[in-house]
């Protein structure tokens, strides 16, 4: 890494924040109003930000990714012995070009989890996504060590939410309440083969469904990309350790639109394969996602700003998974 190394994106330590997370008088502590304070403008100004102080050890991102990888090297046989299908509820692997965004083939293979739920849960909107996650039934190391990571990634987002609650105006726990007391979660372990080429797109533009998002990526190919407010794409340059953080399209309408889910893709030009585990941290599966009243008020909105829809989650997140794999059958 060049030692003038300048991230297009704003880095918070949001440890002062970890350690008073559980004091409701969290925002009386100056290293707390801090961590705020940067939260705040990194959500207002792009909607990503590199997390670091987070607690979950660099050797476990590390292990999450190595294991990754060795999936991906196994064989197609091996690996289509946990294909993703409508009757799996979309879990499991998909191989390249499988996925769609906007209409477009992406260029990844993936594993897609989703948090496990009783059957008949939620209804007909559930169905379609009710199944167990799939893993290779040789590596209950790698299911093993994903439980883990999964937990971890969970609390940690919880927690920052709980700043980006503050940074809002609101208490810690605004999102903690009725829509947001028992979260879904979604996991997409990522694979992208390097690409000589400017025009084969690893993952199309497109914003990400929930709340928040964790990114971990390998720490030796840029391809993440992240549109600012100007209009460019900007680079998220790996750091090492660190978690890339965006909002998605519910915390911006939970926030009246006063924070944006962000458009990002991803291009991976380096002659190596990259790999990448994307957690999303959601609404209940069966919340109605309005604003929330205190935001309403706080910021009722000018002309510029639209104020977005109601909508529910499960449905919001069933459309795109349906629309992303509507030519599934077709590779089976
Ligand atoms: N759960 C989330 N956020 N997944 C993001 C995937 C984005 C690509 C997908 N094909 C799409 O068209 O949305
Ligand atoms: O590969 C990445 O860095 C990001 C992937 C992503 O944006 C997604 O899966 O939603
Ligand atoms: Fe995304």
């Amino acid at each position: 890494m060049a030692t003038n190394f300048k991230p297009h994106l704003p880095i918070i330590d949001i440890s002062p924040l970890l350690v008073k997370c559980d004091d409701p008088d969290m925002m009386d502590d100056t290293g707390v109003a801090e961590v705020v304070r940067k939260l705040d403008r990194a959500c207002r100004d792009v909607g990503f930000f590199y997390v670091i102080g987070h607690g979950i050890s660099e050797s476990l991102m590390r292990k999450v990714k190595e294991m990754t990888h060795r999936f991906f090297e196994l064989p197609y046989e091996e690996k289509l012995k946990i294909k993703i299908t409508p009757a799996a509820g979309y879990r499991g692997y998909q191989k390249i070009g499988v996925n769609y965004t906007s209409g477009k083939q992406d260029f990844h293979e993936a594993i897609d989890c989703y948090r496990e739920f009783k059957q008949g849960k939620y209804g007909e909107t559930g169905k379609v996504l009710e199944g167990l996650n799939q893993w290779p039934d040789n590596s209950q190391e790698y299911k093993g060590l994903m439980d883990e990571y999964i937990k971890l990634c969970t609390d940690l987002s919880r927690n920052i939410l709980r700043g980006i609650s503050l940074a809002l105006g609101g208490s810690p726990y605004e999102f903690e309440g009725e829509m947001v007391g028992d979260p879904f979660w979604v996991m997409r372990i990522i694979g992208y083969p390097g690409v000589n080429q400017e025009n084969v797109i690893g993952c199309g533009a497109h914003t990400d469904y929930g709340l928040l998002t964790l990114i971990n990526q390998d720490d030796d190919k840029t391809a993440l990309q992240v549109k600012n407010l100007a209009g460019d794409w900007v680079s998220a340059i790996p750091i090492p350790g660190s978690f890339i953080c965006n909002i998605g399209d519910m915390l911006k309408i939970l926030s009246n639109g006063v924070y944006e889910s962000t458009l990002h893709r991803v291009i991976n030009n380096a002659p190596l394969y990259r790999v990448c585990i994307a957690f999303f941290y959601e609404t209940n599966f069966d919340a109605m996602v309005e604003p929330l009243e205190i935001f309403k008020e706080k910021y009722p909105g000018d002309k510029r700003s639209q104020v977005p829809k109601r909508v529910v989650y499960g449905e919001h997140l069933v459309n795109k998974v349906q629309t992303t794999f509507a030519k599934l059958l077709e590779y089976s």
